[in-house]
C-alpha cells in the first residue's frame, strides 16, 4: 500500500528507464511462467513510452497486452486506445505480442463485458505489469469520480472484472477494469508527466472529501510506483 516515486529530469529520460523496468519484469514473467501480461492504459501520456517499447527486444510473441480502459468506440475513431496500442506500441519488435482488446461491436458498452470479461480470463493472471495514467479529475482507467457506476468500478465485493461507465466530464462511453481487476497485479504504475498532474494527485492522497479519488483508491490498497517528469 502506498506510493514511492521515481523522479526523472525529462520525459525522454523516464521513458528509457521505465521501458528498462517494464522489460525486465516481462522477462522475468516469461522466465518463469512461459507467458507475461501487460496492461497498459490509453490517452496521450504513454505514447512516446509504447513508441520506445515497440523497439526493445523482448519475447514479444509471448506477451498479452490489454488495456485498463477503452473509450467504446470503433477501433477506427481517432480516441480508440486501441487504436493507439496498434499504432505505437504493437510494432517494429512488438508486433508478434498478443492484443486482447475490450471492445467489441455492440451498441452500448454493457452489451459488451460479458465478452470483455471473457477475453480476459485467458490473460495470465495477477497481471506481470499494470501501468495506469491519471485525468486532472482523478481518474484512473476510466473509474470517472463523476459518473453514476463509480461506486460499482471502486467496489472491492462487486465480483466484477469489467463495467461499462459514462463519464459526465470526457466523451464517450467506456469499459473500464474494475478496482479489484486493476489491483490484480503484481506491479503497478501510475505513469504522469508535468507540475499539474503531480498537483492534482498531491492533492487526492490528501482526500479533502470523504470520498476517495479512484488514482487513490488504487494507491491505498497496493504498492503503486509513480514514474514522474516535468
Ligand atoms: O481517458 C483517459 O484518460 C486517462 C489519462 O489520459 P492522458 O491523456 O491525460 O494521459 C488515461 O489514463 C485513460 O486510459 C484514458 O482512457
Amino acid at each position: 500500500m502506498g506510493l514511492s516515486t521515481q523522479t526523472f529530469t525529462d520525459k525522454s529520460a523516464l521513458v528509457k528507464a521505465f521501458a528498462d523496468e517494464i522489460l525486465n519484469i516481462l522477462e522475468k514473467g516469461i522466465a518463469k511462467s512461459g507467458r507475461a501480461s501487460l496492461v497498459v492504459s490509453g490517452g496521450s501520456t504513454p505514447v512516446p513510452l509504447f513508441k520506445e517499447l515497440s523497439l526493445r527486444d523482448l519475447a514479444w510473441s509471448k506477451v498479452d497486452i490489454t488495456l485498463a480502459d477503452e473509450r467504446w468506440v470503433d477501433e477506427s475513431h481517432a480516441d480508440s486506445n486501441t487504436r493507439l496500442v496498434k499504432e505505437n506500441l504493437l510494432q517494429n519488435k512488438a508486433s508478434s505480442a498478443h492484443f486482447v482488446s475490450l471492445y467489441s461491436h455492440h451498441s452500448d458498452a454493457s452489451e459488451g463485458i460479458a465478452e470483455a470479461e471473457a477475453r480476459l480470463s485467458s490473460l495470465s493472471q495477477p497481471f506481470d505489469v499494470l501501468i495506469l495514467g491519471m485525468g486532472e479529475d482523478g481518474h484512473t482507467a476510466s473509474l470517472f469520480p463523476c459518473s453514476e457506476q463509480i461506486d460499482e468500478g471502486l467496489s472491492l465485493s462487486s465480483g466484477r472484472v469489467c463495467l461499462a461507465v459514462q463519464p459526465n466530464t470526457a466523451p464517450h462511453q467506456r469499459i473500464s477494469l474494475s478496482l479489484p481487476a486493476l489491483l490484480n497485479s503484481k506491479n503497478i504504475f501510475l505513469h504522469l508527466t508535468g507540475d499539474k498532474k503531480k498537483a492534482v494527485l498531491q492533492d487526492a492522497m490528501q482526500n479533502h472529501t470523504e470520498r476517495e479519488k479512484p488514482i487513490t483508491a488504487v494507491v491505498n490498497r497496493a504498492p503503486v510506483t509513480l514514474m514522474w517528469a516535468p
